[in-house]
């Protein structure tokens, strides 16, 4: 890898990341103290847990889509098997979510940006399911405390995304390939960033993100079999085609 590989692939990625946020940071810095009010979290707690699932839902397949757009941009990835893209997608995806979704997590008020306010966990509490919401919002301090830049969370998210030990790839070193370069991208942004303490700290932010979308998806399991109607028609395609 010649260095100029490595700088036009996290140009490539940075750029990739800014054109797909779907929020742009000073935005949402403009908007971190517009809170919900007492009647906008009544409203939200007197909602029904189907009403709120399905809320959410489309809420979080909307993120999902500009992930999936950021996928295509990251170089390699289109030149995946449209089964490996989807494989990585499925798994990855709501991991890149909650990673860019800590980008605007208030640490001062706790609270996280759904909406276009934003909402402490109380205004959760009618999705029924309480350890799923905490180990989002501890996962996202737990982002905020790493003070990132936007460009090693592109190239972090990158990461995340491109895993060559997601289950039932078709062509493994070809996404290893993929992933050695991202890799290599992201250790020399830390490393001109004099951040390369960093790396061990990601990845242990990678272990916790494994196991909170799993708890997503136990979540979902058990919500689909107690409102089967709802998940099954009522739920965005995208959202079922990659979490169910
Ligand atoms: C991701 C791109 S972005 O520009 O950063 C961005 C873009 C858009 C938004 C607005 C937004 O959709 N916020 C949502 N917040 C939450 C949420 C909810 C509970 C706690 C914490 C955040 C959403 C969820 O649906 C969610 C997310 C993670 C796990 C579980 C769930 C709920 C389950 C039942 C689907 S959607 C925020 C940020």
């Amino acid at each position: 890898h010649s260095l100029r590989n490595i700088d036009e692939l996290c140009a490539n990625i940075v750029r990739s990341h800014r054109e797909t946020s779907q929020y742009r940071v000073e935005e949402l810095h403009a908007l971190r103290w517009k809170l919900f009010n007492r009647e906008e979290i009544q409203a939200y707690q007197s909602k029904s847990v189907d009403e709120m699932w399905q809320h959410c839902a489309i809420r979080l397949t909307e993120a999902v889509q500009y992930v999936v757009e950021f996928a295509k941009h990251i170089p390699g990835f289109r030149m995946l098997s449209q089964n490996d893209q989807i494989a990585l997608l499925k798994t990855g995806s709501m991991e890149v979510v909650l990673v860019r979704m800590s980008r605007f997590f208030n640490t001062e008020n706790n609270t996280v940006f759904f909406d276009g306010k934003f909402a402490g966990t109380e205004v959760f509490k009618s999705l029924a399911c309480g350890d799923l919401i905490t180990a989002v919002f501890d996962f996202a301090h737990g982002m905020c405390a790493l003070k990132l830049t936007e460009q090693q969370i592109a190239l972090f998210s990158a990461l995340v995304l491109i895993n060559a030990d997601r289950p039932c790839l078709e062509d493994k070193g070809r996404v290893q390939r993929v992933q050695r370069s991202v890799e290599f991208g992201l250790t020399h942004i830390l490393h001109r960033d004099n951040q390369e303490s960093l790396m061990h700290k990601l990845y242990q932010r990678v272990a916790v993100l494994r196991s909170l979308c799993s708890l997503h998806m136990e979540k979902l399991r058990w919500f689909s079999q107690r409102y089967p109607l709802t998940a099954h028609s009522l739920f965005p395609p995208l959202y079922k085609e990659l979490f169910a």
